[in-house]
């Protein structure tokens, strides 16, 4: 479990990380998201003991990162894949990881396997891919078998097949009872993966909320019907209380009622439908209305 408690870091006028309060629960995968700047690598630097905090706190289990003995054992974190020694093999960074946090090395062989680098475990991290980089530091974070995970936009310069492994990854370790904790400025990364959401805007915390209540801020789902006699539907659906749009093609757009409804009443009419869909805002609409006003910088504003 890692909880904040009114977690703020500054530097000189901007505040990052502005009173985070929350509790990241065990068993879940959950999305930390929040756009460019929005503050979450600065709370993950906080969590890790990395970064100070300007007041609040940060603690994992109950305790602060740094008053853990062997960190790696309570906490594994990929916050940089590039930031490891080229020259030596993957085997080698490994089991000097494993060696300085008190691990047995025999560890080494069981994570390269788990994150299916075994095949070049003896070849130098430096001709290694991102994808590589990626699933090597994926390897750190579990190497001390720890109950706390947490992982930087873990899905950047993954390939698709990367991306899809790195997912049911994430969904095993938090079956496992593990607290996984996963930042990403992308919904579309994170919609397939995660059970529960925390966004962040401007170092604010906006949402704290299972994926389901997410979804159910994008809004009532429309349907787009297409009629031969859209007049008379629309006298019938009006009936019903539904509200209905009428598109300049011809396609009418109803909210309030049920696809199923619209076509009985059709049925009722004997007018013939032409289309009948519909239609639920993405979660990603609904993460870019909930962020709006906490982007940093907006394209095509002319500034
Ligand atoms: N060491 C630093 N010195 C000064 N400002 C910093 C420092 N680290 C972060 N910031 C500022 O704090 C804010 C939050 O940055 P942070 O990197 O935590 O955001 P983020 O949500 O991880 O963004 P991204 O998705 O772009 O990585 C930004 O405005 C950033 O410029």
């Amino acid at each position: 479990m890692i909880e904040l408690d009114g977690l703020t870091r500054r530097y000189g006028r901007t505040t990052a990380v502005d009173d985070l309060t929350l509790t990241v629960r065990p068993g879940h995968v959950t999305g930390f998201l929040g756009p460019n700047g929005a503050g979450k690598s600065t709370t993950l630097r906080m969590v890790l003991g990395l970064t100070e905090p300007s007041s609040g706190t940060a603690t994992v289990g109950g305790f602060r990162f740094r008053d853990l003995p062997r960190g790696l054992r309570h906490v594994g974190a990929l916050l940089d894949a590039g930031d490891v020694h080229g020259g030596r093999s993957a085997r080698a960074h490994l089991a000097a990881l494993a060696r300085s946090n008190g691990i047995g090395v025999g560890r080494v062989d069981e994570v390269l396997g788990r994150v299916g680098l075994d095949s070049v475990a003896d070849r130098r991290i430096g001709r290694f891919s991102l994808g590589m980089r990626q699933r090597l530091g994926i390897a750190a974070a579990l190497l001390g078998d720890p109950p706390v995970l947490l992982f930087d936009e873990p899905f950047n310069g993954l390939d698709p097949e990367g991306v899809r492994w790195v997912r049911k990854l994430f969904r095993r370790l938090a079956a496992e009872g593990r607290t996984v904790f996963v930042s990403s400025h992308l919904m579309s990364e994170m919609e397939h993966c995660v059970d529960r959401l925390v966004v962040i805007g401007r170092g604010r915390l906006i949402a704290e909320e299972s994926l389901a209540e997410f979804a159910a801020r994008a809004g009532r789902p429309e349907v787009a019907v297409r009629t031969a006699d859209p007049a008379s539907l629309v006298t019938a659906l009006a009936a019903e209380g539904a509200t209905v749009r009428s598109d300049p093609d011809g396609t009418l757009t109803v909210t309030g009622v049920t696809a199923e409804r619209i076509g009985e009443l059709a049925l009722g009419l004997r007018t013939p439908l032409h289309e009948l869909t519909t239609r639920t805002a993405s979660l990603e609409d609904a993460f870019m209305a909930l962020t709006a006003a906490d982007v940093e910088y907006t394209a095509g504003e002319g500034r």
